[in-house]
């Protein structure tokens, strides 16, 4: 992430900005609506600590995708590469509350054999779980990021997650867990090559 280190005024990252001092006065307004006093002795930081949580939970807004898929190498395998169990923490855009899961990402390289880091992997699913985020979107958009840097036959990912809006609020139901899935190439076309990524991604996370 590049960031303007310094903390106070706007953090310039190329397409979004992240404004200190706009977050901590906005958080201290939001304690004034809700009846609280900011100026309490447990409240005194709190606007500077929630603007920095903030910078952190949405700091996919300030690198670019692409940039983390930049190392691509060609290893001569054009069979399944599948990463599951990838943790992954998300801010529900509706509510601004936590959503939570895992992550798994698969995909069969091109007839290079183009293939990244399985690091990469991790970091792309946490630059668009640290985004206001659905989780359909979260889920293409690992799978297009994919599918865009290395065209790749295949591209299949699915998050499991539960989300605290349905949790501790609203509806309350803690436990729901929700899986969406996005499928690219050959995964959409053949369904025994996604039945077979699907049996592998079942089998680890039974
Ligand atoms: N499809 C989808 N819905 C989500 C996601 N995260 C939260 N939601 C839903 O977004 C909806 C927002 O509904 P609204 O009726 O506008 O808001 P609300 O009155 O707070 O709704 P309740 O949560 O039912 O109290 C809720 O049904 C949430 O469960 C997500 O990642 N994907
Ligand atoms: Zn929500």
């Amino acid at each position: 992430m590049t960031v303007n280190g310094s903390r106070r005024g706007p953090l310039y990252t190329g397409g979004s900005v992240f404004d200190q001092e706009r977050a901590e006065r906005a958080v201290r307004e939001l304690l004034l609506a809700c009846g609280e006093n900011p100026d309490r002795d447990g409240l005194q930081d709190t606007p500077q600590r929630v603007a920095r949580a903030y910078l952190e939970m949405f700091a996919g807004l300030y690198t670019d995708p692409d940039e983390v898929l930049d190392r691509t190498f060609d290893e001569c395998h054009d069979e399944l590469v599948l990463v599951t169990d990838i943790p992954m923490y998300s801010t529900c855009e509706h509510h601004l509350v936590p959503f939570h899961g895992t992550a798994h990402v698969g995909y069969i390289p091109n007839e290079q054999g183009k293939v990244t880091g399985l690091s990469k992997i991790a970091r792309l699913v946490d630059l668009y779980a640290k985004r206001p985020q659905v989780q359909e979107r979260l889920t293409s958009q690992i799978a297009d990021a994919l599918v865009r840097k290395l065209s790749p036959r295949g591209v299949i990912v699915v998050v499991e997650a539960e989300h605290l809006c349905m949790a501790m609020r609203g509806v309350r139901k803690p436990g729901a867990r929700t899986t969406t899935s996005a499928v690219r190439g050959i995964f959409r076309s053949s369904a025994t090559s996604r039945s077979e990524a699907l049996a592998l991604i079942n089998g680890r996370t039974k």
